[in-house]
């Protein structure tokens, strides 16, 4: 007698006749060779393979026959414990390899195999403890090491990793410091508008302890040997020291993933990041402001991040030490987008945050080098990452289809809110945070150049999302008005939503990144200049915010039209349309656009209240006036012309 789950009797009128499952009569539950295991634990090792500790970009598998694996290891762990050194001791902590919990070596074993250093007198606890070192994992393992241990860890309905940055959900920039010595003093942009605020060496080696005691203290410790430059006579090798998945994975993603042969030959990293980022500063430290602090000191080519878990903290603080080294070699660094049409033509796209850089350079019909951080130099462009990292508030699939499509396993999305039943994301939702992020690596992207290098640029596009929608959406630049223009780096930020209608907030980043750059402004401009003067480049400002009126009163220009006008910049029929200038900021707007309506173009025609256009206009013209103060005693590059030239390409009013 049959019957089903609720009890209720199914039985049919006869009975059912035997199952045949051979012809034998003997039943099997299934047809497959029977397991290599005796036991259940030796079943569960039968499920793991052993593989090279990367994850290859190309999928090469190659033979490691120059040293043996043990020495391998055994030299990576080493190089680990003499970047965890601490002062008081002088060597580093015992590392062994493998997730404490993972029983993947037992301790002793490792202790007899791999003398890590030299046997010292134990003058701490610390000193008797093993720190696990879990290096260069998988974005599978990372899932699981952050799903077990970090909380706020989740896997969307699309398979990316949800995490939480903490208190933090954005990046500090006064509590970012740099060691000043005699080298640095000379060179580095000290005072007034420098994001550089000084530290001395003794207070960033207060601040190194901390961390490194405290990643000490840990069981475990995550360990990323990445680089960073896809030029590969001017590529990086950076290691990254974290205690948490959720940063390894970011950086794994964000950095150039080494193939398991480049990792063999690994050597020492040229730059050290420890990020104790739970951790926080001591306030009675010399210099602390805050609980936050992020230490640079290019000397010892090392930084220290404490009390702030925001990621991007980590890529931006590596992007401020490419400012430093690449202008040294005569490479241009710059804060911006990059991607390449099908006939080669490069175009850049300068802005501050959330000016559109990924947005733009992520075109479904152009090849993208890069959504934020690149090089310039004799023979062209390269990325500096290996990721990108888009901003999801208010993702839409139709809109930006190819981030959306990115953001799968192994991306990364910081503070976002989902469904908790179906881990649907909802991109529209601001509870954690407005600036919610997807970190994902850049082949996640259909039409990414790999190798992420391309030609020297045709188009320089500075984006300004101008909240006070007086600037054109687009206009056509000339070389000393770019210059004016990259100097000067300005967007708007919108007040905040819930108070009511505010005014917006003019902001000047010089070179539309100066948290971020660490020489004077004007060294970074007129190697900007040389570099599109030598390359025949046309400079354009697109306004990627208000049409109408100032926030509140008008919108947002609409990004299909964003995206037309930029095509008609790629395609070069911007180059030959008609022009008019404008008053105050002599900018020339063309008369018309495919696909864009005309008379948004020109943006007094889109105020209905002519004398406020007018009045707005001349404030934000003023603000630049005001803004420009600062660099009009600064000459730029060799030439006397090009520097009184840019002066007069500001407003004139
Ligand atoms: N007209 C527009 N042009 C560019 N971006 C726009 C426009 N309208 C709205 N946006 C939104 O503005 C944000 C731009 O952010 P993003 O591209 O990440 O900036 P960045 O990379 O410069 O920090 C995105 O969320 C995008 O959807
Ligand atoms: C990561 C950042 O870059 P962006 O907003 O320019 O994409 C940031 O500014 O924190
Ligand atoms: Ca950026
Ligand atoms: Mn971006």
């Amino acid at each position: 007698m049959a019957a089903n789950g609720n009890g209720v009797s199914t039985a049919p009128r006869s009975p059912l006749a035997r199952i045949q499952t051979h012809k034998n009569g003997i039943c099997h539950d299934d047809s497959g060779k029977p397991v290599k295991a005796q036991t259940i634990d030796e079943l569960h090792s039968l499920q793991k393979k052993r593989s090279a500790p990367t994850t290859p970009l190309d999928g090469v598998q190659g033979a490691f026959a120059t040293v043996s694996e043990d020495e391998r290891q055994r030299q990576q762990l080493q190089s680990i414990s003499a970047s965890l050194a601490s002062l008081t001791r002088g060597t580093g902590p015992k590392v062994v390899r493998g997730d404490p919990a993972g029983k993947v070596q037992p301790v002793s074993h490792v202790e007899h195999h791999h003398h890590v250093e030299a046997p010292t007198i134990s003058v701490s606890d610390s000193s008797l403890k093993f720190t696990h070192v879990l290096y260069n994992l998988s974005p599978a393992e990372l899932y699981e090491q952050a799903i077990k241990y970090e909380k706020g860890s989740f896997i969307t309905a699309t398979g990316a990793l949800a995490t939480l940055s903490g208190a933090k959900t954005g990046r500090s920039p006064r509590d970012k410091r740099v060691v000043i010595d005699d080298t640095t003093r000379e060179e580095l942009w000290w005072g007034k508008g420098s994001p550089n605020i000084e530290m001395d060496e003794h207070t960033f080696m207060v601040n190194r302890e901390r961390a490194v005691d405290y990643l000490n203290s840990l069981d475990k410790v995550f360990v990323n040997d990445q680089f960073l430059n896809w030029d590969p006579k001017n590529r990086i090798k950076v290691r990254i020291v974290s205690a948490r998945a959720y940063h390894s994975l970011f950086m794994h993603n964000m950095c150039i993933r080494p193939t398991p042969e480049e990792l063999e030959n690994f050597g020492t990293p040229d730059f050290t990041i420890y990020n104790a980022g739970q951790f926080p500063c001591n306030r009675y430290t010399h210099y602390m402001t805050s609980s936050t602090s992020i230490d640079l000191n290019l000397a010892r080519r090392e930084m220290v991040i404490l009390g702030t878990q925001y990621a991007g903290e980590m890529k931006k603080g590596l992007f401020s030490v490419m400012h430093y080294l690449m202008p040294k070699r005569q490479i241009l660094s710059l804060h911006s987008g990059c991607n390449m049409g099908k006939d080669g033509d490069v175009a850049l796209f300068f802005g501050l945050s959330g000016t559109g850089k990924t947005t733009l350079s992520t075109d479904h019909n152009r090849y993208l080098i890069g959504d934020d951080e690149h090089c310039w130099s004799e023979n062209g462009v390269s990325n500096i990452e290996g990721g990108c990292y888009a901003k999801c508030i208010d993702l839409s699939r139709e809109k930006e289809p190819d981030i959306w499509n990115a953001i799968k396993f192994g991306t990364v999305l910081e503070n976002i809110v989902f469904d908790e039943h179906t881990r649907e994301v909802d991109y529209s939702d601001k509870s954690v945070t407005e600036n919610t992020r997807a970190a994902y690596p850049i082949e996640y992207i259909p039409n990414a150049k790999i190798p992420c290098v391309g030609p020297h640029p045709k188009n320089v596009i500075l984006l300004a999302c101008d909240a006070f929608g007086v600037l054109p959406p687009v206009s056509k630049l000339s070389l000393a008005q770019t210059m004016y223009h990259f100097i000067s780096g300005y967007t708007a930020l919108v007040a905040g939503t819930e108070d009511g209608i505010k005014e917006p907030t003019a902001t000047f980043s010089a070179c539309f990144g100066a948290a971020f750059i660490m020489l004077h402004p004007t060294k970074y401009a007129a190697m900007l200049a040389e570099k599109m003067q030598k390359q025949g480049a046309t400079g354009w400002l697109v306004n990627t915010g208000w049409s109408g009126g100032s926030y509140g009163s008008g919108n947002r220009i609409k990004l299909p039209y964003t995206r037309k006008i930029i095509d008609a910049i790629h395609s070069g029929s911007l180059l030959n349309a008609n022009y008019q200038k404008t008053e105050v900021f002599g900018l020339e707007i063309p008369t018309e656009i495919e696909g864009v309506p005309s008379e948004i173009l020109r943006p007094e025609n889109t105020w209905s209240d002519k004398k406020a256009y007018k009045e707005t206009l001349l404030k934000l013209g003023g603000l630049f006036k005001k803004n420009f103060e600062t660099f009009t005693n600064y000459k730029i590059g060799k030439d006397n012309k090009l520097t009184e030239e840019i002066l007069a390409a500001g407003p004139n009013f």
